[in-house]
């Protein structure tokens, strides 16, 4: 019989100041081996869970706490966070908060070395090599791009070699190549190591693919914990909370069975799923959008305008120094123009230069040489306050834009710096299409990482800036939320005159961008329609992109090209079952 390594029986927290509890009477047991998924929707309550095993709740996020956590069989009342730790290695939502150290390599051994393991160097060595970090081992942390970051932090724990490895989104800014080899790691500490690992997880193919349990939080109980294809298979009800996961999934199901045959085991019925799909798009539709759309005043644009440049860089490097103070030149002979109308897609995998090709747009770098010009300004050296209404930037992670002590505040403070006259209703807008009301009187700083990403879209989208560039907008959104968040996208095209987006979301691009820019190694490798870029699977391959679940399942469906929303895939895969079932019973 496997050991139970953590035990959670009726688990209450209220956070401090809070009016109702986060967590009620939550109980659960995971065994040694386990691979559990934790889903649920953004505010749900899966990093509360999550923090009560560790003791980070009650030690750290005092509050009121009831019930019992059993850790390895041992009570963990009266243990400290520390002691904990070694048996439960965490990696948190907001990871950059758990690198302490100045060079990669410090950061990577600083827990073994404070927990006294004379080996604390060749424990950080193993990690960075598990986590391909090696050959930036001497960099300083803060020269690392944010994927980069996410890896250190994975490699942080995984140097204490803990018996449980909890991961709060693991794949949210990782390339879509370094997202399945982080869970290649995981999957080899699980089955070789026998680690015991939970994630929580918003990308329904890895937990398809790697989880054996799944754990569906909703309003801070646990619904139910199921195995993963009886799971992933309760579509009405995961539907029902908006959280289905990505129906790309369901479709491969529908026409592939293997590995998983799912289909043999828990027949699916496709109009079912489709209904509900429709009908959740609609929802999204009525509640938000269209009302979102109601109070803008739709500008019909001209040819003339529509090929307006509003971005041009030309010739444009930057460079940041290195620990050696040599200069590691980041981007090259940048040459780009952006138009009026695009919606453009930066692809590319981690350490590209995605953000600091939109750095760069905002204002926020400076390049080491060549010109920036946004609405024909001139912006480098141009001073930060003259920049907000130009360019507004989205920074990937959002609490870095949080200035103020409650949401609506946020939203207002670049409208009352700039004495917006229509401030009051812009923020109300703002509020609401972001499904914010109810929160636009907290903290932004305490509110959960979806609700945080949802603030900060809030506050670039309130500005109504000519460019907008909005750094991995969808990590840490759950599926409704990302659907609402492509609608406003569309109704952001009257008032921000271009829309850049770095991120790793294929879905997103699929549905959204009219343009992708791919960038490779500082430089832009390709540039064109999602249909050109996507169909060039040699091209994807060299920019690490080759693996995402939409080519998988485009070339499952023998799909000439990649780009179709969520409904055509199910429309295809539905298509494509009748025709199976048309040959066989010919
Ligand atoms: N402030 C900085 N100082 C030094 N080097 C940096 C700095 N910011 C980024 N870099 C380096 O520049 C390169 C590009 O980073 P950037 O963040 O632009 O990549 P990215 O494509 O956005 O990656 P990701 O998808 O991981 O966010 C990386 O090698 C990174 O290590
Ligand atoms: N430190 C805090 N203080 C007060 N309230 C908090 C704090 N952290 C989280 N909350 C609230 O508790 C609720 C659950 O948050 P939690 O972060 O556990 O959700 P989650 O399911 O992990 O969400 P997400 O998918 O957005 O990360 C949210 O309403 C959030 O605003």
């Amino acid at each position: 019989m496997r050991k139970t390594v953590l035990e959670l029986n009726g688990v209450t927290f209220t956070y401090p100041g809070a009016e109702q509890p986060v967590l009620r009477d939550v109980s659960l047991q995971l065994k040694q081996g386990d691979f559990t998924a934790v889903i649920g929707s953004n505010g749900s309550g899966k990093s509360t869970l999550c923090k009560c095993f560790n003791g980070l709740i009650p030690h750290y996020y005092t509050g009121d706490f009831s019930g019992e956590v059993i850790v390895s069989g041992q009570s963990a009342e009266g243990r400290t966070v520390a002691e904990l730790s070694r048996t439960m290695g965490y990696v948190y939502q907001d990871f950059e908060n758990q690198l302490v150290r100045p060079t990669v390599i410090d950061d990577v051994s600083f827990t073994p070395l404070n927990y006294g393991f004379a080996d604390y160097k060749e424990r950080g060595e193993r990690a960075l090599e598990l986590t391909g970090l090696s050959e930036v081992r001497d960099e300083f942390v803060w020269q690392l791009s944010g994927g980069q970051k996410h890896l250190l932090a994975l490699a942080g724990s995984l140097a204490m070699d803990p018996e449980v490895l909890v991961i709060d989104e693991p794949v949210a800014q990782l390339d879509p190549q370094h997202a399945r080899e982080i869970y290649e790691i995981l999957r080899r500490l699980n089955v070789e190591h026998g680690k015991t690992i939970v994630v929580i997880e918003h990308h329904a193919e890895f937990i398809a693919d790697y989880c054996q349990n799944v754990i569906l939080m909703d309003n801070g109980s646990i619904r139910w914990q199921k195995p993963v294809r009886e799971a992933l298979s309760s579509v009405s009800e995961l539907l029902e909370l908006g959280i289905y996961p990505p129906d790309v999934t369901r479709a491969a199901w529908m026409l592939n069975p293997n590995p998983l045959s799912v289909q043999e085991q828990y027949p699916m019925n496709p109009e079912e799923g489709r209904s509900y799909f429709i009908s959740q798009h609609r929802a999204v539709e009525d509640n938000n959008c269209s009302m979102f759309k109601d109070k803008l005043c739709l500008v019909e644009e001209s040819a003339e305008q529509k090929k307006e440049a509003v971005v041009q860089m030309e010739g444009v490097g930057l460079s940041y120094r290195t620990i050696h103070r040599t200069l590691h030149p980041v981007l090259k002979d940048v040459q780009l123009e952006l138009k009026r109308g695009e919606s453009i897609a930066l692809i590319g995998n981690n350490g590209a230069g995605k953000s600091s090709l939109m750095k760069l747009i905002a204002g926020i770098a400076k390049p080491s040489g060549g010109t920036v010009h946004v609405k024909g300004t001139l912006i480098n050296g141009l001073p930060a306050e003259r920049l907000s209404g130009i360019a507004s930037y989205v920074f990937q992670n959002p609490e870095e834009m949080f200035i103020e002590d409650c949401v609506r505040k946020e939203i207002a403070y670049y409208l009352k710096a700039r004495k917006v006259p229509d401030m009051d209703e812009r923020v109300e807008n703002m509020l609401q299409s972001f499904r914010l009301g109810e929160l636009a009187e907290r903290d932004a700083r305490l509110l959960s990482g979806g609700q945080q990403r949802r603030v900060s879209l809030a506050i670039g989208a309130a500005v109504r800036p000519a460019v907008m560039l909005l750094d991995e907008p969808t990590a840490n959104l759950d599926i409704s939320t990302k659907q609402e968040l492509v609608k406003v996208l569309e109704t952001l095209r009257s008032h921000v005159e271009t829309v850049v987006i770095a991120t790793h979301d294929m879905q997103l691009v699929a549905e959204w961008a009219s343009r992708i820019i791919v960038m490779h190694q500082g430089q832009i490798i390709a540039d064109g329609s999602k249909e050109d870029i996507f169909a060039d699977e040699q091209l994807l391959r060299r920019a690490g992109l080759a693996q995402t679940q939409l080519m998988e399942l485009s070339r499952v469906l023998g799909l000439p090209r990649i780009c179709c929303t969520l409904e055509d895939f199910i429309v295809s895969a539905e298509l494509q079952k009748e025709e199976v079932t048309h040959h066989g019973s010919c």
